[in-house]
């Protein structure tokens, strides 16, 4: 590998499909580049150069300034249901430099986001502000240690530049890395506005990238609606299991690939209710908590609309065979959900009342405004008596069938234990730390915070000393917290 380069291995096979996909969109100059965050093991992974990316030429590739070599700046075009709503959408802050080919072969996107105007930026600035952009380094890289699929984060530049909201804000740029951007939305889009061949195009380019095995397969095109529900089922109930909330749903905001994406207004769940909005403009509540599951569904049932026309010549055919898939959807999910949480509870095996087992538990965590990560955090380290449920009655019968489920496994207590800790994190992103973290980072260019956080959450299921107090629950407040679509 050269090093005069960075270490950047460049291809462009997206910009190889149909022109229709994608606008030319050369990042914005930006006055004075600084990097705030790196992420060295993840660009070693990448194969980059880490000693050349920290120096002032490093910055100017993650601020836009220059280009890499081999990189071919484009916006990506997609459309999407926005609240339930369609409307065309596409990169209208972000800019794709190309794919990094990996040392081991692997390909993944390298994106700018918050890098200025684009063709598809209608009213807006296509900038990004610090604090989002802060927000998604560490929840992204918060996910990914928790071993959930995710786009992730090589670095967050800050510009030098003021950015307009309703107050002036720093400006900043993340630079993304993803298995890919193919989104629900961009085939919405290839369906609404392509032709039938540019869809099978993006639709061979998807399974090509992200179901190679598939490839060839008589059914491929079906095959492929079936492994995406099932990678999208998947990744919800690994959501819902460390009480995620995505909070933008949106088909847009959905990939092809089954990784999380879009980390404007998420947030984790703290007191267990399944009706918990973080997302200030989700007043209806679409995007809860315990809606996450069927709108999962709703946005596949969206993207099948898009495979039709490869499905099957007879549109009542193919409308048929679809419909059998996203009915599976349901059974997918199920089956992972419960799997999930026998782990949660050490239940190495199954027992035809395990269901009711889970769902007593959730039942009381519920009405005793448990917090959610450390109910199962003090199940794992032995300290029931951490809970707010600890004392009453529902609380010790339900321990009870518990202990009394786990001493029907041969396993012994260190088997439960080593399984509870591997399925139950003992630190997540809580919103007060993040937004403690940010406010440093924001107001007084302090990043200490955000860099001890993101250390702390890069292994979150060691149950360190160092952890303890990243565990602590913030004072009761009465004001409930929210998020904000991030721009
Ligand atoms: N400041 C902005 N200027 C121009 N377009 C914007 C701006 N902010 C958001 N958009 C566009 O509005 C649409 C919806 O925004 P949304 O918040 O879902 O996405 P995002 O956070 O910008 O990007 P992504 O989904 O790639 O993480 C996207 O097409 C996005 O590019
Ligand atoms: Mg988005």
């Amino acid at each position: 590998m050269t090093h005069n380069n960075m270490g950047w291995n460049f291809d462009n096979s997206y910009a190889r499909l149909p022109e229709r996909f994608f606008e030319s969109a050369e990042p914005t100059q930006v006055s004075s580049p600084k990097t705030v965050l790196f992420n060295k093991q993840l660009a070693e992974d990448l194969g980059l150069d880490i000693n050349e990316l920290q120096t002032e030429k490093g910055t100017a590739v993650f601020a836009g300034n220059t280009l890499p070599e081999g990189a071919q700046p484009i916006a990506q075009a997609y459309a999407g249901h926005q609240f339930g709503n369609f409307t065309m959408l596409g990169d209208g802050r972000a800019v794709m430099l190309g794919e990094q080919i990996k040392p081991d072969g692997e390909r993944k996107d390298i994106q700018l986001k918050g890098s200025g105007r684009t063709p598809f930026s209608r009213g807006g600035d296509g900038r990004a502000t610090l604090g989002p952009m802060l927000r998604e380094y560490i929840i992204s890289e918060a996910m990914h240690a928790l071993g959930i699929p995710t786009n992730r984060s090589l670095a967050v530049v800050t510009t030098g530049e003021s950015v307009m909201r309703e107050i002036k804000l720093p400006g900043a740029v993340l630079t993304r890395v993803a298995d890919s951007h193919l989104r629900i939305g961009t085939f919405e889009y290839a369906a609404r506005w392509g032709t039938e061949e540019e869809l099978r195009e993006l639709a061979d380019y998807a399974i090509n990238r992200h179901y190679p095995d598939i490839e060839d397969n008589p059914d491929q095109y079906l095959t492929f609606f079936r492994e995406v529900v099932k990678r999208q089922a998947e990744l919800i109930v690994d959501w819902q299991l460390v009480g995620f909330i995505h909070g933008v749903m949106n088909t847009d905001n959905m990939t092809i690939s089954g990784q999380t994406i879009d980390y404007g207004p998420c947030a984790f769940m703290d007191v267990y209710d399944p009706a918990t909005v973080f997302s200030s403009i989700d007043v209806q509540g679409r995007y809860a908590y315990q809606n996450q599951p069927g709108i999962g569904q709703w946005n596949l049932a969206r993207f099948a609309e898009t495979l039709l026309p490869l499905l099957h010549e007879k549109q009542e055919h193919a409308i048929n065979q679809a419909k059998e898939i996203l009915g599976e959807y349901k059974d997918f999910y199920d089956d992972y959900w419960l799997a999930g949480m026998r782990k949660k509870l050490g239940l190495h095996n199954q027992e035809e009342q395990d269901e009711v087992l889970i769902q007593g538990l959730l039942d009381i965590m519920e009405e005793h405004n448990a917090d959610f990560t450390n109910t199962f955090r003090a199940l794992t380290i032995d300290k029931p008596e951490k809970t707010p449920m600890h004392g009453t009655e529902a609380f010790t019968d339900w321990f009870q069938r518990w202990q009394e489920r786990l001493s029907r496994q041969e396993k012994s207590k260190d088997e439960v234990h080593q399984l509870m800790k591997r399925s139950n994190p003992n630190v997540i992103p809580r919103n007060h730390l993040v937004e403690e973290a940010l406010e440093a980072a924001v107001q007084k260019g302090d990043f200490t915070l955000t860099e001890r956080l993101i250390e702390v959450l890069s292994s979150p299921y060691a149950y360190t000393d160092k952890q303890e107090p990243y565990t602590e629950l913030p004072e009761p407040s009465d004001r409930p917290f929210q998020t904000y679509c991030g721009t």
